[in-house]
């Protein structure tokens, strides 16, 4: 049972709360998109409304990569969302930020520099060992309690998400209560159920169609973008050197095998593209199945109008789709189609639950709405999906009790 911030006693308490505000980076350092702040407004602003301290945690971009920038645009933006001051520091559980923490008052807020600043933020620890991190070590005499908002990090086992809830009281934000409410309640779904799995994270989506296939879950699995990819050659089809290439390039070669086991056992309830739309003289250029391979250097870039028809067809009978990664390369507006009219179509079905980051920025761009939820998540969201842990939301069940709100 996780506590959540109805179970807090806020006012006057100095709350540690964690959310993934992981975001697109300018070429300027600064934050490019504010999606993943926007999401976690509701939990902060009820916390300050509440008269609670507030001290913000986040990761944002990985070492030595172009994302890996300090949180201070992240801050100037969360002050404008807010419509009050949110102060900066450019440390995390240094004196500097135990200082910051200690002078907030009531209905404060202050965003701590990015955890992955320091080391053992980017390393996955056991709940126990994490809980004697330096950050961990650093934080906890100057909080009372941990709030984890970043359901979209909580596939990670890291000190601010695991060693943190292991020595403070700990509550789920309104993100993570959400997310976990529609996620971890998938099986309680209507059926007939469809899952939808497309993108490029191809081994991902194959271990959720083995889950979701073996557990019942899945009436229909329907596959595009590379995944679908993957199983055409699995089942044999010719996509041509430059798919091939591309599939092989990844790493995703021995995913072929996976997918053909997969095709061997669950082949009834599998559905693959029948067309691909395919580069050709600088225009879309749609070939059926039977007509491939494509030409020299021509490669699978989305599904093609016979899918896109016969997906639907499975879709109209479903109560619950499931989409997870977008059908084509949707950047490119000639292979946009496939993600659009697939996502359009699964906006009819009664309940339609969309994962992945990439993805839900993909539907803004392409003006997609509609959908009964859109996860903030991507790994976290899949690895939900096939019903396993999540380390983070573990952390927040073994957690030390709290003593019950007043209010
Ligand atoms: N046929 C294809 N060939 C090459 N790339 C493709 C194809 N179809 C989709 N993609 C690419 O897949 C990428 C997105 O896949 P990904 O699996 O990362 O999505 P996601 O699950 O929403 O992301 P995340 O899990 O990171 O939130 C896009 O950049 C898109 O261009
Ligand atoms: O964007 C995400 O999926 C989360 O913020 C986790 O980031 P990571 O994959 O770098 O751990």
């Amino acid at each position: 049972m996780i506590a959540t911030l109805d179970d807090l006693d806020v006012e006057g308490t100095t709350v540690g709360v964690r959310v993934d505000v992981n975001s697109p980076i300018d070429d300027d350092d600064t934050l490019a998109d504010d999606a993943r702040l926007r999401a976690h407004v509701d939990t902060l602003a009820e916390l300050l409304e509440r008269d609670g301290r507030v001290a913000v945690l986040a990761h944002q971009g990985r070492p030595g990569g172009d994302e890996f920038v300090s949180l201070e645009s992240h801050a100037e933006r969360l002050s404008e969302l807010l419509g009050q001051p949110v102060d900066y520091v450019d440390a995390t559980f240094t004196d500097a930020a135990r200082e910051a923490v200690r002078d907030l008052e009531d209905g404060d807020c202050v965003v701590l520099e990015n955890t992955r600043f320091y080391s053992e933020e980017y390393m996955e620890f056991e709940p126990e060992r994490a809980a004697r991190t330096h950050l961990v070590e650093g934080l906890e005499p100057v909080l009372d309690a941990y709030v984890n908002d970043a359901f979209a990090a909580a596939h990670r086992s890291q000190p601010s998400l695991v060693g943190l809830p292991t020595v403070l009281p700990s509550y789920a934000g309104r993100v993570m209560e959400s997310e976990l409410d529609v996620l971890g309640s998938i099986e309680e779904t209507d059926e007939p159920r469809v899952y939808v799995l497309g993108g490029a994270k191809v081994s991902d989506s194959i271990d959720v169609a083995w889950s979701v296939l073996e557990k019942g879950l899945a009436d229909h699995v329907l596959t595009a973008g590379v995944v679908g990819n993957v199983f055409l050659i699995a089942d044999g089809v010719d996509l041509g050197d430059a798919s091939s290439d591309f599939i092989y390039d990844q790493g995703y070669w021995d995913e072929i095998d996976r997918a053909a086991d997969l095709l061997d056992a669950h082949g009834d309830r599998i559905a693959l593209p029948r067309d691909v739309a395919v580069d050709r003289d600088g225009g879309r250029h749609e070939l059926g199945v039977n007509a491939l391979p494509p030409g020299d250097g021509e490669s699978a870039m989305d599904i093609g109008g016979s899918t896109l028809e016969y997906y639907r067809r499975v879709l109209e009978d479903a109560e619950t789709v499931i989409l997870n990664g977008p059908a084509g390369v949707f950047e490119d507006d000639r292979f946009e189609t496939g993600t659009r009219q697939l996502y359009d179509a699964a906006t009819d079905i009664p309940t339609s639950i969309v994962g992945g980051g990439d993805t839900a920025s993909a539907l803004r761009q392409l003006g997609v709405e509609g959908f009964s939820h859109v996860s903030t998540g991507g790994g976290a969201a899949l690895r939900m999906l096939t019903a396993e842990s999540l380390p983070a939301v573990t952390a927040l069940e073994n957690a030390p009790q709290q003593p019950a709100a007043d209010d």
